[in-house]
């Protein structure tokens, strides 16, 4: 894992000016494409060439159970987890269906699933059955954190070598949330107040206890915010540390990546906490409901592109992000320059009577 970490670049800042000096000639006022221009130009960096080719776009949905169910915290039962993510290999879930409609794949690994599910689409890269709760213990032991991080980087680096160019960042696990927010705070030392939501859908009452837990692991376990891995070892999740490794293998690989909501941005932290250079390759796709996203989007200087109040997860918004990098990218690569478009006066015509 180090190895990896410690050899990522940053993207080409040559490339980056070549290509924003390309759209500053096409025909159209100075910056009158907004984000598309800078999405356009991050991309073109990434990737090492002023005119990228449209993305072959794929969403990983990193699956895993946790333990902090047992608390009464999370929207819906454990199980939930499991079937989802058999659903997901039946191309029925949100993930998939607005994966289908912007033209994206979905991979499905089983990080830590307490059931074992048997379908030839799974990638089955168990690292343990779920976390345990941690608001009793540690959720998992350390080398079980970096085993996570690395087959994230592991399932990235696969698929960039089938020729997948574009990666979202999904997953399913009932609870995650909970460890979600317990990231955060240990990292930014954010409150409870500032960093506990309703996740899936939970009563008052219930979003008051969760608060009171995570509040009361974090004082159990102390874990050090200058060491992700202590952090995510003692109150992350399985699929957030995959989806970290994630983050790392992209950009590792020079792919840029996107986030989607909560989850996916706390994983995104942990993996700028690992390397700064890594935010160089972040997409960030919508802007989640939980009132923690837009705090840690803060903490990264990034500012979501679309706000839709979905807070559904699974990697969703990341199918609705590649539509706009593919859109940034065409226009970078086809659109008229300012010259191109002026050989065309020959074509006016003087209307004036
Ligand atoms: O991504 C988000 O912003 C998001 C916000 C709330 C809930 N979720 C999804 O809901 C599940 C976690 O919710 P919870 O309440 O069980 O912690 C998990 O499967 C996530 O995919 C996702
Ligand atoms: C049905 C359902 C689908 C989900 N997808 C992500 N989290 C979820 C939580 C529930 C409850």
């Amino acid at each position: 894992m180090k190895p990896i970490i410690d050899t990522i670049t940053a993207p080409s800042a040559e490339i980056r000016a070549a290509a924003q000096a390309r759209i500053d000639s096409l025909a159209k006022p100075l910056g009158s494409l907004g984000r598309l221009e800078s999405i356009a130009a991050q991309v073109a960096a990434i990737s090492g060439t002023i005119t990228p080719a449209p993305r072959r776009k794929c969403t990983i949905v990193m699956s895993a159970d946790h333990g902090i169910v047992e608390e009464g915290i999370a929207c819906a039962p454990q199980e939930v987890t499991a079937i989802q993510t058999i659903n997901m290999l039946k191309n029925l879930t949100g993930i998939c269906v607005l994966s289908n409609a912007n033209g994206a794949d979905v991979r499905v690994v089983d990080i830590g699933i307490k059931p074992n599910i048997s379908h030839p689409g799974l990638i089955a890269r168990k690292v343990r059955p779920g976390t345990a709760n941690f608001a009793k213990e540690a959720a998992m032991e350390r080398h079980e954190a970096e085993q996570a991080v690395l087959t994230g980087i592991q399932v990235v680096q696969e698929l960039a070598h089938e020729g997948y160019n574009l990666i979202g960042t999904g997953e399913m696990g009932i609870g995650n949330t909970s460890c979600s927010s317990a990231i955060f705070m240990a990292l930014t030392g954010a409150s409870a107040d500032e960093a506990v939501g309703k996740g899936g859908g939970i009563t008052d009452e219930a979003l008051a206890r969760k608060k009171q837990v995570i509040s009361a692991a974090l004082a159990l376990h102390q874990p050090d915010p200058a060491d992700p891995l202590d952090v995510l070892s003692k109150v992350g999740g399985l699929d957030v540390a995959g989806m970290v490794g994630c983050f790392l293998g992209a950009a590792h690989s020079k792919v840029p990546v996107v986030i989607d909501g909560f989850i996916s941005a706390a994983a995104a932290l942990v993996a700028c906490r690992l390397n700064p250079l890594v935010r160089e390759y972040l997409i960030p796709s919508h802007r989640s409901a939980e009132p923690g996203y837009v705090r840690i989007m803060a903490e990264l200087q990034l500012e979501p592109l679309l706000h839709l109040d979905m807070r559904l997860g699974e990697g969703t918004g990341c199918p609705l992000a590649f539509g706009i990098v593919d859109a940034a990218l065409s226009m970078l690569s086809t659109m008229a320059t300012f010259d191109e478009a002026m050989i065309n006066r020959d074509y006016l015509v003087d209307i004036r009577p």
